[in-house]
């Protein structure tokens, strides 16, 4: 697969439009790369032409050696009946590094709604995942807000495999013990620990990760309290790997410290290695608020099915 990127060469009027590559004829798909904290992602448009992104061409994009690097590739796609007639405008369709699909970034969320927002010109935006709508709004210059629903705690909703209290999961790694299972559209663990940097997050989160009380595997937050409105934060990620910042870890770790009354007040900043995302804790749900980046914009010839 052959890509042409143009660093930093960004059109945002206008749809990212598909044509066809007359030497190769092959769609050629015109991708933007975004990060939010350095979590970074490949965004498609495929609202022209919705279908899925087989695994091996995730895989190979969102590789660093073979494509165009990422942690997420997302698809924006039409919303479906029932999202439009709630309000939605696109569909976000979320691939993790693997191909495999997953329901909610923070991150990403974020990325996509700026894009959409430069776009059409507005200030807000409506987005449906797989895990239900997120409204999303500009917050300044570079930055936008989402608001999540309520953060769910019931075992079914995690999903756990079974019956069990959410609040103090009976399962440990080394110094993780006494887990806290939420679900913010996606599946996270949070422990809390004296110390983040005397953690082996590599070594530890990997059990955690894949533990089979999980349905489908967790997300795993280790946060630390620095005072009683901030959190520092280290997020292991499905399939597998520590990220610069994770917008829906930061949501879970906020929720989760509160629920423990580590922290005192509604409005929380969460330090990631990447940068600070404030999460503010409401009767309805959750909203996080953090910037957005633009990298680059090129096409990758692709052979969607
Ligand atoms: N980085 C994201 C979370 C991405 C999904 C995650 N890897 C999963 O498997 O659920 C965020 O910012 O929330």
């Amino acid at each position: 697969m052959a890509f042409l990127i143009q660093p930093l060469a960004i059109q945002h009027e206008g749809r990212l439009n598909v044509t066809v590559d007359p030497r190769q004829h092959r769609a050629v798909f015109p991708f933007l790369k975004m990060h939010g904290l350095f979590n970074c992602f490949v965004i498609l448009d495929l609202r022209g032409s919705p279908q899925r992104v087989p695994a091996e061409d995730v895989q190979r994009i969102c590789d660093v050696r073979s494509g165009v690097g990422a942690e997420q590739l997302l698809a924006i796609e039409p919303p479906t009946d029932a999202g439009r007639s709630s309000g939605a405008d696109v569909f976000m369709r979320i691939y993790n590094i693997d191909g495999a699909e997953v329901s909610a970034c923070g991150n990403a969320t974020r990325c996509v709604a700026y894009h959409l927002m430069r776009e059409s010109g507005h200030e807000t935006v409506t987005i449906e995942t797989a895990a239900g709508l997120l409204r999303c709004s500009a917050s300044g210059d570079q930055a936008v807000s989402v608001q999540f629903g309520p953060i769910g705690t019931a075992w079914n909703e995690v999903p756990l495999t079974g019956p069990a209290d959410t609040s103090c999961l009976p399962i440990e790694s080394g110094p993780l013990k006494g887990g806290f299972a939420v679900s913010v559209g996606n599946p996270h663990t949070v422990f809390f620990v004296d110390k983040l940097a005397d953690v082996d997050i590599p070594r530890f989160a990997p059990p955690i990760q894949n533990h089979p009380i999980f349905e489908s595997g967790t997300n795993v937050g280790v946060g630390e309290i620095v005072d009683a409105c901030t959190i520092k934060l280290a997020v292991w990620e499905r399939p597998g790997m520590l990220t610069q910042a994770c917008g829906t870890g930061a949501c879970a770790a906020a929720f989760v410290a509160r629920q423990r009354r580590f922290i005192s007040t509604d409005s929380v900043m969460v330090h990631l290695p990447g940068g600070t995302l404030r999460i503010d804790l409401r009767e309805h749900g959750v909203t996080m608020t953090g910037p957005v980046a633009t990298c680059c914009s090129g096409y990758l010839p692709l052979q969607l099915s």
